[in-house]
């Protein structure tokens, strides 16, 4: 079936073409974003969402999402998406996060100009012919002291436009390193020393429980007489009444913002005052940035839908195109040890350790322990994803315990499932061969060689003569065709083991009779 997206938002027709060259069905509604009703009405028809800020995807929408497998966010912020809710139904979710860099950092440094030079106000007056050439008296740029809260992207071509014009940048970012800085040419400093010093403040970090209100009564209260105030990355991050009673005190000399606590601002404090310039949210509004994010982000989509491949995901490991086909064998086989386990196990799973050995350790691990933990938990959850899983079993308080070294046997790579429960340890390990199936090659550190199966047996018993007679002819007698047997033991007349593929899911009361051959240790009837 072909895959399907949908565009709710008003992302660059470029998308299209891209989207289309990769084979994949696009019904492109720039307006949909702002229906709710709608776009939750129509969801289910599609794998993948291309959303800019207007669709705001909730858990309600993704609860309709019933086919979606990728949301993408054609910019950097992905605060309009249930990032737990899209997790947990195994919707992998992508940004762009360099595409409108540039064009946000020159909005800043064109809001700080229009400040400067009160240019918003100083138009509209001469267009209203006035010629008020007194009322404009601006203030100079250069030699004056940038403070930049938050320093990643954005912020850091923000330092380099502003040292350009000859300000001093400082920067508050606890996790801008020393060498970075000095990179930057950007002196790091604490929150204090920024608001005691800064002539100009520009916000450039994502609203957190920790960014929230940074500028808050107490924060700007510490700035400097004069302090022009410049928000281009999220509403929220200033306390919009607080500002307000500072400029109306003439305490700070002017606000520029793109971004507001409530979007559309129709109305906000800020709104009015005469050296308060505003924005509707244009801070990657340029023809460039939007080209460049909505190319991107339909190329990481197509590459998702079509050939597994996964970048810029905010919960997902990323995958390369290259990458994936040689991960594909051993996503399968993590996800068959994992379901292996997870049939075995009787109680709670409290702790799940992956020993990954030889020349698997060179792709991503990640993905395959997610894989693993899927598996291991979809017998007991249905829904749970190889995207949802890891977050699910975190809830479930399960310590997941991965390990990576080099080859030490037979097997170029070896994936060692260890799972501990209340009540017992399970551990299973499998490989792929050259040809790329997935094989299960030791149970409870037994050895076997058994290919996976839609529908299989797995017995374990005491090594004694006269038990493959007797199970198989039981299978025989129950009209149970057996695909292919293999079979292991620790020691002559030790423990041993059958895996057994069989044509048809073996019923329960044709296992209740192996259970009772003498000898017989475990039957689970497993299906893959
Ligand atoms: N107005 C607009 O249209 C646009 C707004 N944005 C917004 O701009 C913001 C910044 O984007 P990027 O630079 O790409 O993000 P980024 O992730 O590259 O940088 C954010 C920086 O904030 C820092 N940070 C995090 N918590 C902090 C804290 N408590 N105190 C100080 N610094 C902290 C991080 O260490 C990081 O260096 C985002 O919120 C993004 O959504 C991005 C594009 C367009
Ligand atoms: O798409 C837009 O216009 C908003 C961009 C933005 O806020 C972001 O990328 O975080």
């Amino acid at each position: 079936m072909p895959r399907r997206v949908l565009i709710s938002d008003a992302l660059s027709p470029a998308a299209i073409a891209i989207f289309k060259d990769r084979g994949v069905e696009v019904d492109f509604q720039p307006a949909l974003g702002k229906d709710k009703e709608k776009l939750a009405s129509i969801v289910g028809g599609f794998d993948g969402l291309a959303i800019r800020s207007d669709t705001k995807v909730t858990a309600e929408v993704l609860e309709k999402a019933t086919r979606l497998k990728v949301i993408g966010r054609a910019g950097i912020g992905v605060d309009n998406v249930d990032i737990a809710a899209a997790t947990a139904k195994g919707v992998i979710v992508m940004n762009t996060p360099f595409g409108n860099s540039i064009t946000t950092a020159e909005h800043a440094i064109a809001l700080m100009f229009a400040l400067a030079r009160q240019i918003p106000t100083a138009d509209a007056s001469t267009q209203a012919g006035k010629w008020e050439k007194k009322r404009f008296m601006g203030v100079e740029i250069t030699g004056k002291v940038m403070g930049l809260i938050g320093c990643g992207n954005i912020g850091s071509i923000v330092a380099a436009r502003a040292s350009g014009l000859h300000m001093h940048v400082i920067a508050y970012d606890p996790f801008l390193s020393p060498e970075r800085a000095q990179d930057l040419d950007v002196e790091k400093v604490d929150l204090d020393s920024l608001l005691a010093r800064a002539d100009v403040i520009s916000l450039h970090t994502p609203l957190t429980a920790q960014t929230k209100n940074i500028l808050s009564a107490a924060t700007l209260a510490k700035t400097k007489k004069g302090v022009r105030i410049i928000n281009c990355a999220r509403g929220g991050l200033v306390d919009e009444q607080a500002l307000r009673a500072l400029l109306d005190s003439g305490h700070v000399a002017g606000a520029a913002f793109d971004v507001f606590v409530d979007e559309p601002a129709k109305e906000n404090p800020l709104f009015g005052h005469p050296n308060v310039v505003c924005t509707p949210h244009l801070g990657a509004s340029t023809s460039e940035a939007q080209e460049n994010v909505a190319l991107q982000i339909a190329e990481q989509m197509s590459d998702y839908l079509t050939r597994g491949a996964v970048s810029n995901a905010v919960n997902f490991p990323s995958i390369t195109a290259e990458e994936a086909p040689k991960l594909r064998p051993f996503i399968a086989l993590s996800e068959y040890l994992g379901s292996f386990a997870g049939q075995l196990v009787d109680s709670g799973v409290t702790k799940v350790t992956i020993i990954y050995e030889g020349a698997v350790t060179e792709l991503k691990t990640k993905a395959l322990t997610a894989s693993v933990i899927a598996g291991l938990l979809r017998p007991m959850l249905a829904d749970v994803s190889v995207v949802s899983a890891p977050a699910v079993a975190k809830e479930r308080g399960i310590v997941i315990d991965e390990v990576s070294r080099a080859a030490d046997g037979d097997y170029e790579s070896l994936i060692t499932l260890v799972v501990e429960t209340e009540t017992e340890e399970r551990r299973i390990a499998g490989t792929v061969f050259h040809a790329g199936k997935p094989r299960i090659i030791s149970v409870n550190t037994i050895d076997v060689d058994a290919l996976i199966a839609p529908a299989m047996i797995y017995v374990s018993n005491e090594d004694k003569p006269g038990f493959i007679g007797r199970f198989t002819s039981m299978l025989g007698a129950a009209g149970i065709n057996i695909a292919t047997f293999a079979l292991g033991r620790d020691r002559e007349g030790g423990s041993a083991i059958a895996l057994v593929a069989v044509d048809e899911t073996a019923p329960e009361t044709v296992l209740a009779e192996v259970k009772r051959l003498p000898g017989v240790k475990e039957v689970k009837a497993l299906s893959f």
